[in-house]
């Protein structure tokens, strides 16, 4: 079959879109991971899927799936993408539109400068539900903050690391580091991705405060591996650094793509994600 998609990104994090509305989709995590690889298919660190909703009051359903083939629960850049896609496409002609994930309902805003703000909902802060296991662990108490040790093996030595673990629907362990540029994100960054007390994988994020209101920002993306942002990823390190006493809300996030900005007034609050989404190219691909 031939099938219709756009390429988007948001501050660098790439997307394939596709309407299945009007379209029939039905892949296997290996078709998902062949338009996803940059030499065999079409290239992008997530493939982004537009559905009628299932939920009552909700516009749309949103399904995302990571470059390996796997579907996940929430992309926050590929959120502000779908809203982009769905208003150019001419699907709704609402600017602020309600969003079905895997993990809740999120709400995408698209503002008068172009850029597209996401009510991406409340973080998980219990690590049992991000999920977590903390058995027979001590953490560290820093703010309202617990900092988990994490015991990672690099080549026959032990380095212990401590992280937050926050979920935003997806789980994130946040790590402070002194310079992203230096910090070991390709080595270090899999092996947090893969260690055993996340049951299901998590996506490692490496923070350097620069001040109260400003971050720089690098994540090790659960599937896919470093991309140039990630928007869950930047909702946790912020929700992470106000939840430490290190960050006061907003905050500005640079990620090696692009800028993010985040909004959060505290616990059983909403994290608000502001940033570009950016139409690249249409295609058409025999899959
Ligand atoms: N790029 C994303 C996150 C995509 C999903 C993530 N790799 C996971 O497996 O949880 C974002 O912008 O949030």
């Amino acid at each position: 079959m031939k099938l219709k998609f756009t390429k988007m990104h948001g501050a660098g994090n790439d997307f394939v879109v596709i309407d299945a509305i009007n379209q029939r989709i039905d892949f296997t995590p290996e078709q998902w991971k062949r338009l996803g690889d940059r030499r065999f298919g079409i290239g992008a660190d997530q493939m982004l899927v537009v559905e009628k909703p299932t939920r009552p009051g909700c516009d749309f359903r949103y399904r995302i799936f990571n470059s390996d083939g796997g579907e996940v629960e929430q992309c926050g850049n590929g959120a502000r993408a779908f809203a982009k896609f769905v208003s150019e496409k001419g699907l709704t002609d609402r600017s602020s539109i309600s969003v079905e994930t895997m993990a809740g309902v999120i709400a995408p805003r698209l503002e008068a400068d172009g850029s597209v703000t996401v009510d991406m909902g409340a973080p998980v802060l219990d690590p049992a539900l991000v999920p977590f296991d903390a058995e027979g662990l001590r953490g560290v108490a820093e703010g309202r903050d617990v900092l988990w040790p994490l015991t990672l093996e690099l080549a026959g030595d032990k380095e212990t690391v401590l992280v937050s673990v926050v979920s935003m629907g997806n789980p994130h362990a946040v790590q402070l580091v002194a310079d992203v540029d230096s910090a070991p994100v390709e080595l270090t960054g899999p092996l947090i991705e893969h260690h055993p007390r996340f049951p299901r994988r998590v996506n490692a994020g490496f923070m350097q405060l620069l001040d109260r209101k400003h971050i720089r920002l690098r994540v090790f993306e659960r599937g896919v591996g470093e991309t140039l942002a990630c928007g869950t990823g930047t909702c946790a390190a912020v929700v992470a650094g106000i939840r430490r006493g290190l960050l006061d809300s907003p905050v500005r996030v640079d990620a090696r793509g692009g800028q993010l900005s985040i909004a959060w007034e505290g616990e059983g609050q909403p994290v608000w994600l502001t940033g570009p989404a950016v139409t690249v190219f249409e295609g058409e691909i025999e899959i």
